[in-house]
Parts: C-alpha cells; structure tokens; sequence
C-alpha cells in the first residue's frame, strides 16, 4: 500500500536519516522502535507532509503504486506533541480532520460527539484545550485522527500520556477498529509491550544516521498472543535497544 525508498533527511549537511526503505501492507499494524534522537518522528513528519522546513529531504514514495507527494489525502496523522488548537473546544478540535477532509461541519462534529465516551470525553465537549489533563488532550488527539476514514494511519506515541487502564481501553478499540476496516497503521512507540501486543511487524531504528536494523515480523494472531508467546519477541527487542544505548 505505502512504499518508502532511499529516504534521507538532512539538517544541512548532515544526514538526520539515511538511506531508509520501508513498506506498510493494508490491515498491518507496523510498529517503530528505536532509541531517542534516532529519527522516527521525522521519518512520520516527512511522511505527514510536516518536516520542519529547515530540514530538507530525498526520497521516494508510492501508495498504490502511485508516486505520492505529502500531506496526502489518504493519510492522517497524530503527532507527538497532541497540537490542539487552544481556541476551539474538544468536539471542534476533534471534528477538525473530517472538515478538513471536506465533510459538513455539523455532520463531522455530529460524528465525533457520537465517540466521545469511548474516548471518555464525553463531559469535555466544550472545554477548551487549557482546562484539559495531559491523558485527555492526547484521546482528543487521537480521535481527531482515528475518526478520518484514510487508508494510512500515523501514530507518533499515541498512548503515551495515557493511564494504564485508559491505554489498553483505547488500544484494544484500535485494534478492533483495525479488524473491521483494514488500514495501514505505521506507529512509534518505546513501549516494548506494546508493540508486541499490537504489531504485526516491528522496526527497529538505530541512530546516527537513523536506519532501520532489524524488521521482526510477529506472525501470531492477534487474538491469540499470549505472554509467554511474545516474551522472546520483547528480549530480543530489548537487547537490541540497550546494545544501541550502551
Ligand atoms: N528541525 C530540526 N532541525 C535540526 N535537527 C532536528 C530538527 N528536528 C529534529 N532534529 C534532530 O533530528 C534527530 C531525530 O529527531 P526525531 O525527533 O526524529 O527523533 P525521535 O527518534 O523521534 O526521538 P524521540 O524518541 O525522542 O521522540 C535528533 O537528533 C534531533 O535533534
């Protein structure tokens, strides 16, 4: 579906991430790992279409076959930082992709009034950015992204802010999302539980310049992953991370 080759990005001379190829397949969840500094959010800025404008890059991308050119319409993306705007309210942050994307501004808030609970969010739609916690203004974030129909998803950190009840909630409703409409779904995460929970394919990067080292497919099921299944998976994943830190 997306095709990443020979990506490079530049601060100046010197090469941020080099060399990089990847590939997302339709119904796969590809998680990205990697030491911080490393580049993975540049490699989903580019791919967004939002790299810092100092920063210049060479690459080439096809979706479908089709070269692409970013922002695409067929993509969306929630950046790490939640970047609400702190002048609209929950409902108007979180329908603001769909109107974006050209749907009705009564129907896109409509829509996104009808999933504010499953965001537990519902007694915020029309607090402002300011009077939310951390963990709300990152579900905010992540429905104003999850609730456009795109092919491709990008999610930088998702769950981050999120307690540990609330992130497996959201995680699994992904997922379940993800089961009945197939999308790509390429992922950054430094939770090594969490990849393995919820990839089918992890990459890990390594820094200086950032590539990609090691492409480990998780072939079990979703549904039946159990621990002692991925516990080889999450050391393996571990040694290369503190190998690449130490
Ligand atoms: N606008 C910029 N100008 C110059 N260097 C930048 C710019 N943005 C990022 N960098 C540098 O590029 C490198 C990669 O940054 P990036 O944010 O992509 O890493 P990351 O792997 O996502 O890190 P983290 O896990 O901490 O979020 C870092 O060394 C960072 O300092």
């Amino acid at each position: 579906m997306l095709e990443v080759r020979n990506l490079t990005i530049r601060a100046g001379a010197e090469p941020l991430v080099k060399d990089l190829s990847l590939s997302l397949a339709e119904g796969s969840l590809t998680c990205l790992i990697g030491p911080s500094g490393c580049g993975k959010s540049s490699v989903i800025k580019w791919l967004a279409g939002v790299l810092a404008p100092e920063l210049t890059a060479q690459g080439r991308a096809t979706i479908d076959g089709v070269l692409a050119r970013f922002p695409h319409h067929d993509i969306a993306y929630q950046p790490q930082q939640d970047a609400l705007f702190p002048w609209l309210t929950t409902v108007e942050n979180a329908a603001l992709g769909l109107e974006i994307g050209g749907m009705d501004r009564r129907a896109a808030r409509a829509r996104v009034t009808e999933l504010l609970p499953i965001f537990g969010l519902e007694e915020h739609e029309d607090s402002f950015p300011d009077q939310l916690s951390g963990g709300m203004r990152q579900r905010a974030a992540f429905l104003r992204t999850i609730v456009q129909d795109t092919p491709v998803l990008l999610l930088d950190e998702p769950f981050s802010a999120l307690d540990a009840v609330t992130r497996l909630r959201l995680q699994d409703w992904l997922l379940e999302r993800l089961a009945e409409r197939p999308r790509a779904v390429l992922m950054v995460t430094h939770d090594l539980y969490e990849a393995t929970q919820m990839a089918d394919r992890v990459l890990v990067m390594t820094g200086g310049p950032g590539r990609i080292v090691a492409d480990i497919p998780i072939p079990t099921p979703i549904g039946a992953r159990s621990e002692t299944a991925l516990a080889g998976t999450r050391s393996t994943l571990k040694r290369m991370l503190l190998k690449d830190t130490s």
